[in-house]
């Protein structure tokens, strides 16, 4: 039986793929075989010995110590794309909030409940402190042209913005399903000079950290609105507050609330709710499910952050699954191990990505206990796993 644990609320509609003969699914174990997990935060977790996998049911896996997992052998998932429309709404939710004074407004009215017979003549009167510009005609800057931001960009051309794109690293995908107005800037700075809003939705990490701060704002417009679906700490919170303070940043709207922007009346906090929808939950719990049973049923890897893509059709009575540092004379080793226990090799796949390789070797019969020692004993290894496939069902069912 191979034990999951699951460190957040998961969909069950993506639960119910694990085969209950199978599969055991539970908030805590000793030793599970792979984690499961949305936002929990895994980075000062002690991850038991037993974990081949976590799974991460969304994008982003500042959550997760990817580095020190890659070190193990340990296999990360998430979920490409699978909660990018979820996101996409809410930015433009986000983007009319920013815009047109809703959310005071809304407070305003609430606040008049008292006042009787006099409420419509109130609202009248009143209104115009809470007018607030159309959002057709004037510039997005989209920092970031994945997943979601591509979704952002065309849903922004559709409502008549212009829109301006920032990305180094596209990828071709995104490059092919990205509207042909949105123009492109070869440099952040252009983008922050010339946008009227400005939404981020890259990845946090070393390079992008406070990629907003006090130096970015002093090079924006005047009045522009910021929108953050993407990580806290990609903005400044010092810097923004004084931004806001000196009549720059006009609006920030936030998903990632942190105490010290609470008190301030240009900032609009919402709860982390960007992959919030039923359909997002489903989406990311089946496609994290799926990835799991593949790598820990066939040892098959697909959207991994750290590992190669690495997938190779069934064809011998025993599977080795071998992780190893990418250096020279790793297969050549490998083999040998294998040649000289006699063990005939049916078919086998190598790959790797950045520093780690991972190899998928189909045998015919079985391999003695004693091989497989040699292989972890090989310098260099760091994962060996022998699976028997056939003894699993198909992965559909
Ligand atoms: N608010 C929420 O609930 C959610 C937030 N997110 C956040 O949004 C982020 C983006 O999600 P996806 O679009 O699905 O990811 P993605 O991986 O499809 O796209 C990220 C894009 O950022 C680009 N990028 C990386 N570094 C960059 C840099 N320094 N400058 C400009 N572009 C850079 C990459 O080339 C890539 O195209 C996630 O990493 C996550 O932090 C994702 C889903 C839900
Ligand atoms: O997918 C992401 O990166 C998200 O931020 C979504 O987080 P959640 O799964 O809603 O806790």
């Amino acid at each position: 039986m191979f034990k999951i644990q699951t460190l957040n609320k998961i969909s069950p509609k993506g639960l119910e793929i694990f085969p209950r003969d199978l599969y055991e699914v539970a908030s805590e174990f000793t030793h599970p075989d792979a984690i499961l997990v949305r936002s929990a935060d895994m980075n000062q977790m002690e991850i038991p010995p037993s974990v081949l996998a976590i799974a991460r049911a969304g994008a982003g896996v500042n959550n997760i110590p990817v580095e020190r997992c890659t070190e193990r052998g340990i296999v990360v998932f998430n979920t490409p794309g699978a909660n990018a429309n979820s996101v996409k709404e809410l930015v433009i939710a986000g983007l009319l909030i920013a815009s047109r004074k809703i959310i005071r407004a809304v407070e305003w009215v609430r606040s008049i409940a008292d006042e009787g017979d006099r409420v419509s003549e109130l609202v009248e009167k009143e209104k115009s402190r809470f007018t607030g510009p159309e959002i057709k005609g004037k510039k997005l800057g989209v920092i970031g042209l994945g997943s979601i931001g591509v979704m952002v960009a065309n849903a922004a051309v559709a409502l008549e913005m212009e829109v301006i794109g920032y990305d180094p690293y596209i990828s071709v995908e995104a490059a092919w399903g990205l509207s042909s107005k949105v123009q492109r800037a070869e440099t952040l700075e252009k983008l922050i000079r010339e946008a009227d809003y400005i939404t981020l939705h890259v990845p946090l990490n070393d390079d992008t950290r406070g990629m907003l701060n006090y130096e970015k704002f002093r090079m924006m417009k005047r009045g522009v609105k910021i929108l953050n679906f993407a990580r806290g700490g990609l903005v400044n919170n010092r810097d923004i507050l004084k931004a806001i303070e000196e009549g720059i940043v006009d609006r920030y709207v936030t998903d990632f609330p942190e105490a010290d922007l609470l008190q301030c009346e240009n900032v609009i906090p919402i709860p982390h709710l960007g992959a919030s929808t039923p359909e997002a939950e489903e989406n990311c719990a089946i496609m994290a499910v799926q990835q799991l049973r593949d790598f820990l049923e066939r040892g098959n890897i697909r959207n991994s952050v750290n590992f190669p893509t690495c997938q190779l059709d069934i064809s011998g009575d025993t599977r080795i699954l071998i992780a190893n540092r990418n250096i020279p004379d790793m297969v050549r080793q490998i083999t040998g191990v294998l040649g000289s226990a006699h063990i005939n090799i049916s078919d086998m796949i190598n790959k790797h990505k950045g520093n780690i390789a991972y190899n998928i070797i189909d045998v015919d019969g079985d391999i003695p206990s004693e091989a497989t020692e040699q292989l972890s004993q090989i310098e260099g290894v760091i994962m060996v796993r022998v699976l028997r496939p056939k003894e699993f069902s198909p992965l559909d069912r």
